[in-house]
C-alpha cells in the first residue's frame, strides 16, 4: 500500500482537525466529513483504506452506517470512535464489522497503532496478522489459530475489554499477554488475578487492598491487584469462578474507575484494561443467573475463542517441532526426528489438556528416548498410548474432560475382552484403565515380536524396554517367550 487513505467522519471540527494532524503525521492522505451523507459521498468518490467514524452524527448513527462504509469503493476498515464508550456499543460495532472501537478523547498512540495494524493487515492481503505480532514462542499454523491471532492484533490496537474463551491449556493467558504486549499499555503492568485460588472472604482485600488494622490480621497496609494494574492490563483468569459478591465489586470498579481499599475512607481512581479468560460457558451462566449479565457485557467487548487442539490438528506437529527445537538449542544436542507411529499417535489422541499437555508429552518422550535419534510412540506417556490403542480397536476411552467433547457411545458388540461401557455395568476408571492397558500392551508386544521376528535384542532396541522387562511383560500378557529370550541373561538398562 502506498500512502494510506483515511476518511474522518465527525461533526466536531476540533476532532476532525486533531485527527487530520495526527494521521498526516504518519503519512496518511486525509479527507474529512461532518456527517454521514457527506462521508458516504466522499467514500463513493475515493478508495479509502480506513474510515474513522463517529457514533452520534447529525444525520444518523455511525454504528448503523458501518456496513455501508465497509462496502464502499475502497472496502475500507472502519474504526468507530465515541465519547460514550460502552462495552455494549463496542460489541455492537464489532458485530457490524468494525475493525475496532476507540473511545474519546482519542489517544494518539491508539490511533497510530490502529492505523499501523490496518495498513499491515491490508498489505498482507488481509489474512496474516502474525506479521505485526512478535510471538516467536507461539505456533499458529491452522486457519482457526491464524484467525485467532488476527483477533489478537485487532484487540491490541484498541482499548476494548476482551474475553478469551477456551479449554484449559489452549493458550488463553499467552494470548492475553500478547494483546497487552502489543497494546498502547505495553510499558505498564500486566497483572494476573487467578479467580480460582483466592478464597471468597479475602477476594475484596486481594483485589482492592486494605488499610492497616482494617480487620483482624491486617497488621500492615496492602496494595490490591487492581491498583497494581493502574494504566496497564488486569488479566482475570477463570473469571467464571468469581463469587457473586466479587462480581458486583468488579463491575463497579470497571464502570466507575474508582475503588475503595478495605478500611479506607476515600475512593481512589484507577485506569486499567480488563482482559478476562474462562473455560466456562459464560452466556449459559448468565442465563442460569450464576454470572451477572451487566458484568458479562462489560468484559465481552470483544470475544476471542481459542479452539481446542483436537480441532486444529494442523498445529500439533509444528508445536512438537517447536518444542524439540527449543530443547535442542538449550541442550546443544542433535535435533531428534519423529517416527510415523509417533506422529500417528499424537494426531489420534484427544489432548484434553491441549497445548500444555502436548508440551509435557514431548518433554516426557524426549526424556524416555534417551540416546535414540528418533521419537517413537512408545516414548509417549502410557495414558496417551492406551487411549489411542483403545480408539484404534474401536473402544474409545471416555473423555478426560466431561462436557467438552461429545459423549462416548458404548461399543454395540464388543469383539474383545474390553469392559462394555453401559449404564448398568460402568467399570471404575482404575478397572477400565487396567483392562485397556493390558489389551494395548498385548497388541503392542505381539506386533513388536512379529516386527523383530523374535529377535529379542532387536525388540529391546525398538521398544526401549530392557530384556528382563520385556520378558516379564511377555509373560504377563500370556504371549510365548521366544527361545532367544533368556531371563537369566543380564538385562540391558
Ligand atoms: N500455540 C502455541 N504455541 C506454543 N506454545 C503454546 C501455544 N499455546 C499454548 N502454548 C503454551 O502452552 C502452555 C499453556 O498455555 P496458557 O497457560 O496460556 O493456557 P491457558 O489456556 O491460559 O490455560 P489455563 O486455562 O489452564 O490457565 C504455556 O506454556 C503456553 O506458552
Amino acid at each position: 500500500m502506498q500512502q494510506p487513505k483515511v476518511l474522518v467522519v465527525d461533526d466536531d471540527p476540533w476532532v476532525r482537525d486533531t485527527l487530520k494532524d495526527i494521521l498526516e503525521g504518519v503519512s496518511c492522505v486525509v479527507e474529512c466529513a461532518g456527517g454521514l451523507g457527506e462521508g458516504k459521498t466522499r467514500a463513493a468518490a475515493m478508495a479509502f483504506d480506513i474510515v474513522f467514524l463517529d457514533v452520534v452524527l447529525p444525520d444518523g448513527s455511525g454504528l448503523e452506517a458501518i456496513e455501508a462504509f465497509r462496502s464502499s469503493l475502497g472496502r475500507p476498515e472502519v474504526l468507530i470512535m465515541t465519547g460514550k464508550a460502552s462495552a455494549d456499543g463496542a460489541a455492537l460495532a464489532l458485530r457490524h464489522g468494525a475493525w475496532n472501537y476507540l473511545s474519546k478523547p482519542l489517544n494518539i498512540d491508539d490511533v497510530q497503532l490502529a492505523v499501523a495494524q490496518v495498513v499491515e493487515y491490508r498489505r498482507s492481503g488481509g489474512w496474516f496478522p502474525t506479521s505485526v505480532l512478535r510471538l516467536p514462542d507461539f505456533v499458529a499454523t491452522s486457519d482457526t489459530m491464524v484467525e485467532c491471532l488476527h483477533g489478537v492484533a485487532r484487540a491490541a490496537a484498541s482499548q476494548v475489554p476482551v474475553l478469551i474463551v477456551g479449554e484449559t491449556g489452549t493458550g488463553k493467558e499467552r494470548l492475553a499477554r500478547a494483546i497487552h504486549e502489543h497494546s498502547a499499555r505495553a510499558s505498564k503492568p500486566f497483572v494476573v488475578v487467578d479467580c480460582t485460588v483466592i478464597p471468597e472472604p479475602l477476594m475484596e482485600s486481594h483485589l482492592f487492598g486494605h488499610e492497616k488494622g482494617a480487620f483482624t490480621g491486617a497488621d500492615r497496609q496492602r496494595v490490591g491487584l487492581v491498583a497494581l494494574a493502574h494504566r496497564g492490563t488486569l488479566f482475570l483468569d477463570e473469571v467464571g469462578d468469581l463469587p457473586q459478591s466479587a462480581q458486583a465489586k468488579l463491575l463497579r470498579v470497571i464502570q466507575e474507575k474508582t475503588f475503595r481499599p478495605v478500611g479506607a475512607g476515600d475512593e481512589r481512581y484507577v485506569d486499567f484494561r480488563p482482559i478476562a479468560a474462562t473455560h466456562r460457558n459464560l452466556e449459559k451462566m448468565v442465563q442460569e443467573g450464576r454470572f451477572r449479565q451487566d458484568l458479562y457485557y462489560r468484559l465481552a467487548g470483544m470475544v476471542l475463542r481459542v479452539p481446542p487442539l483436537r480441532r486444529r490438528k494442523k498445529d500439533i506437529v509444528p508445536i512438537v517441532q517447536d518444542v524439540l527445537l527449543r530443547q535442542t538449542e538449550s541442550s546443544a544436542g542433535e535435533l531428534k526426528g519423529l517416527s510415523p507411529d509417533f506422529v500417528e499417535t499424537i494426531l489420534s489422541y484427544s489432548w484434553p489438556g491441549n497445548v500444555r499437555e502436548l508440551i509435557h508429552a514431548v518433554l516426557h518422550a524426549l526424556a524416555m528416548s534417551a540416546e535414540s535419534p528418533t521419537l517413537y510412540a512408545i516414548h509417549l506417556p502410557e495414558h496417551i498410548r492406551a487411549q489411542v490403542a483403545a480408539k484404534n480397536l474401536g473402544h474409545p476411552l471416555p473423555s478426560a474432560e466431561p462436557g467438552m467433547t461429545p459423549p462416548m457411545v458404548p461399543p454395540a458388540a464388543p469383539t474383545s475382552s474390553f469392559h462394555q461401557l453401559t449404564e448398568e455395568a460402568w467399570p471404575t476408571y482404575k478397572a477400565y484403565r487396567e483392562k485397556v492397558t493390558a489389551e494395548a500392551t498385548r497388541t503392542y508386544l505381539d506386533a513388536l515380536m512379529k516386527r523383530s521376528r523374535g529377535d529379542v535384542a532387536r525388540a529391546c532396541a525398538l521398544s526401549g524396554l530392557s530384556r528382563s522387562r520385556l520378558y516379564a511383560l511377555l509373560k504377563e500378557a500370556g504371549l510365548g517367550v521366544p527361545s532367544s529370550c533368556d531371563a537369566t541373561k543380564p538385562s540391558s538398562p
